[in-house]
């Protein structure tokens, strides 16, 4: 009986999203400050501008262009930043400014970087580029460098100030829905004066690790007596997180019933179940003898599973139990793994992330030269990192990174993915 199929990576992937459908996320409002790792449900706008008003790029002096180019102006205020509509005299009183006085002669502000620059004033001259001194008292005057006056750039309007709404525009769109809140994304929130944000209610996975072999590494059991240190579970939870996605791990006994009544309990509050191992060809394969078709299991015929032209991660299944999703991934940890970044993670990104690229454009990607002949029927599967630069996808493979169970016959430890993280990526290098 051939036990492979030749059903490829891309078509599994397309039955998993078939079968393994997600109900719609619920969304709440969160302070923005706390919503580091949700994921938006709706676009992320900018509720003011950035900056909210005319401010200076630069520490210095504050002009009119309808003075320039003369380059000796008198020193009329100081403005520190943050002074809420604060112009100084160099005594410290507050002064009003008189803009009939200002035509008398060229007249000049000190400004300090992010200070709001006062209606009237349209140029800032960098200290440095005066003769002023760059602390202590206001100075009388200034004197602009002979240099600094010859460069045309120095008087034009708008010279090192920000514009209301130029860095961030009222409204911009700052994220997509989708995205997930990193801590840059709520700086620039804030920035931009939003305050709250609406998120997707995590969705909530129940990981299920068969394997009566299996043993934490805490555990005084650790031997060498059989016992295999489990690592499966605690791995996909923490991929699981950078979907915004809540877990919990349990491992269960090899016995069909015990999965089962797992399966059960879970499936109460889960919008989806994964299991790892179990799905391979042996004699005691629990996940198989629980939920393929054709056996005597209460949930026989729950779930499909393929041995896919690919490795590693070729065995595979998927179903449904009591109406919840469950996925079920190999045993061997990279297995799982390449599982988890090809089959699972797509049901959760509402922004693609290209995962699979066509061998052509990886190979050319990686080595400037067209595809390589597949060593192997099927696909191959290696770690990589793709960016997305100017609107092109940029495979750049993880370099002398292999996954080592195919380099070296068949050991299966994680080993040659470390190093990689969140955005390690899984491209396949021949077309199945
Ligand atoms: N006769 C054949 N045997 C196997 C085939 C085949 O085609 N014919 N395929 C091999 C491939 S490829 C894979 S992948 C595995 C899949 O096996 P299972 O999904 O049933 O996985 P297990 O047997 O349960 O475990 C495999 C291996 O991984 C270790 N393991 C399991 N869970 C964990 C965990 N949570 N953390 C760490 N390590 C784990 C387990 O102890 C085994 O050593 O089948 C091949 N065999
Ligand atoms: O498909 Mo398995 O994960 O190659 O060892």
């Amino acid at each position: 009986m051939p036990i492979h199929s030749s059903i490829g990576p891309v078509q599994w992937r397309a039955v998993v999203q078939q079968i393994a459908q997600l109900p719609d996320a619920r969304t709440r409002t969160l302070p923005t400050v706390q919503a580091e790792g949700f994921i938006l449900a709706e676009p992320l706008l900018a509720a003011r501008p950035a900056p909210q008003f005319p401010q200076s790029a630069m520490d210095g002096f504050a002009i009119r262009s309808i003075d320039a180019p003369h380059r000796t102006y008198r020193v009329i205020g100081d403005i520190p930043a943050g002074v809420t509509g604060g112009i100084l005299t160099a005594d410290g009183d507050r002064l009003d400014l008189d803009h009939s006085t200002l035509d008398e002669h060229p007249s000049a502000l000190r400004i300090m970087t992010g200070a709001r620059v006062p209606d009237g004033f349209d140029i800032v001259v960098p200290v440095e580029h005066t003769d002023a001194e760059q602390t202590g008292p206001l100075p009388a005057s200034i004197t602009i460098h002979p240099d600094a006056a010859a460069e045309p750039t120095t008087f034009t309007p708008g010279r090192h100030i920000r514009d209301i709404g130029e860095e961030i525009p009222r409204g911009a769109e700052l994220a997509e829905a989708g995205r997930r809140l990193t801590p840059t994304l709520i700086a620039v929130a804030l920035a931009a004066g939003t305050s709250e944000v609406t998120v997707q209610e995590p969705r909530r996975v129940a990981i299920i690790m068969t394997g009566d072999e299996l043993v934490s590494a805490h555990s005084a059991d650790a031997g060498d007596s059989g016992e295999v240190l489990e690592s499966n579970g605690p791995a996909l939870a923490a991929s699981l997180r950078h979907f915004g996605v809540r877990s919990s791990v349990e491992h269960i006994s090899d016995e069909p019933a015990a999965l089962i009544a797992a399966v059960a309990r879970r499936a109460a509050d889960s919008d989806l179940i994964i299991t790892t191992g179990g799905v391979g060809s042996g004699a005691y394969d629990v996940v198989k003898a629980a939920f393929a078709a054709g056996t005597d299991s209460p949930a026989a015929g729950a779930s499909r599973f393929e041995h896919l032209a690919m490795r590693p991660g070729g065995p595979q299944g998927v179903g449904t139990y009591s109406g919840v999703p469950m996925v079920h991934l190999p045993g061997t940890p990279v297995g799982a793994i390449v599982g988890f970044h090809l089959f699972i993670r797509p049901l959760f990104e509402t922004v693609p992330s290209d995962i699979m690229v066509p061998a052509e454009q990886a190979e050319e990607a990686n080595t400037g030269h067209g595809p390589r002949t597949p060593r192997r029927r099927g696909a191959e599967v290696k770690p990589a990192v793709i960016e997305h630069r100017e609107g092109a996808v940029v495979v750049r493979e993880v370099p002398g990174r292999r996954l080592l169970p195919y380099a070296t016959a068949d050991a299966m430890m994680v080993t040659g993915l470390q190093g990689t993280d969140e955005v390690l990526v899984i491209p396949l290098l021949t077309g199945k």
